[in-house]
């Protein structure tokens, strides 16, 4: 039995700092994913797209509990019938800014919200942000799924753990800048091959300040294989995937029954 899912990924620029204008190149993609092309059933965009990496100003800039996004999100899902895997924004809390993932299903509904749990060093994200403390899962279409956001792809053991919950496919949105496509194409695919699961994962493109960042979105399938990607420029790079594949590659290479957890050191 096929369980399609048609995806568009949103490979955008962002303009650090300035969530007004963001909002507009957001609503402006959005609109065309739905509209032209075939329709998709769910649509992912980067991560921090609201403010882009504005850190000394994040406190300022961050939507308040994501209740300007969350309504905006509902309108447009409800609207279009389709999911969105909303990227991930700065939200602002009474205890600080957090990197968080807001889920809409089809009816406008929230189904998911994950704040990015490993804070990246090398862009000062420790220094301005609060980490988040549990795994992102959500279900889409009876299926479940997992979200991790940017440098979360460089552990391993989330990934394993949302794929032991019962993931089948993982959303990844992102600002992974030059010169580090190696690791990115590479640990999209390893968590791909490792936990046979579809790996969706959108990244900004474009340049802020002196960072550069290459797009590269992609979506990779449970055997590994890089089944869309795009280039470094601004586009919608749209996919459909095949959910029955999971079981079925899951079935001929029985990893998760052949662990050997007892054996394994997670301290
Ligand atoms: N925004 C991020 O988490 C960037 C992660 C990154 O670039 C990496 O190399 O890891």
């Amino acid at each position: 039995m096929t369980k399609k899912l048609r995806l568009a990924l949103l490979q955008m620029p962002i303009d650090a700092g300035r969530p007004e204008s963001n909002k507009k190149k957001l609503e402006a993609l959005l609109e065309e994913a739905v509209s032209a092309g075939e329709k998709p059933d769910a649509i992912l965009f980067p991560e921090m797209w609201n403010t882009g990496y504005a850190l000394t100003e994040i406190d300022k800039l961050a939507d308040r509990n994501g209740e300007e996004t969350l309504a905006y999100l509902s309108a447009f899902a409800q609207t279009h019938g389709v999911y969105l895997i909303g990227g991930s924004i700065a939200e602002g809390r009474e205890d600080g800014v957090y990197n968080t993932m807001f889920a809409m299903d089809r009816e406008g509904r929230a189904i998911g919200q994950y704040s990015k749990i490993h804070l990246f060093r090398l862009m000062d994200e420790e220094k301005y942000l609060k980490a988040g403390s549990e795994p992102g899962e959500l279900v889409i279409e009876g299926e479940r799924a997992g979200m991790m956001i940017c440098y979360d792809i460089r552990f391993p053991e989330l990934a394993r753990t949302l794929a032991l919950g019962g993931a089948k496919l993982l959303f990844v949105p992102a600002e992974w800048p030059n010169p580090r496509l190696h690791h990115w194409r590479t640990l999209l695919t390893a968590r791909a091959i490792e936990n046979q699961m579809y790996v969706v994962a959108c990244n900004r493109m474009g340049i802020s300040g002196e960072t550069s960042f290459f797009g590269h979105s992609m979506v990779i399938d449970p055997w590994g294989e890089i089944i869309a990607e795009a280039g470094e420029e601004e586009t919608i790079l749209r996919c459909e995937i095949d959910l029955a594949l999971v079981d079925e590659v899951r079935s001929r290479i029985p990893v998760f029954e052949d662990r050997r957890p007892s054996l394994y050191r997670l301290d």
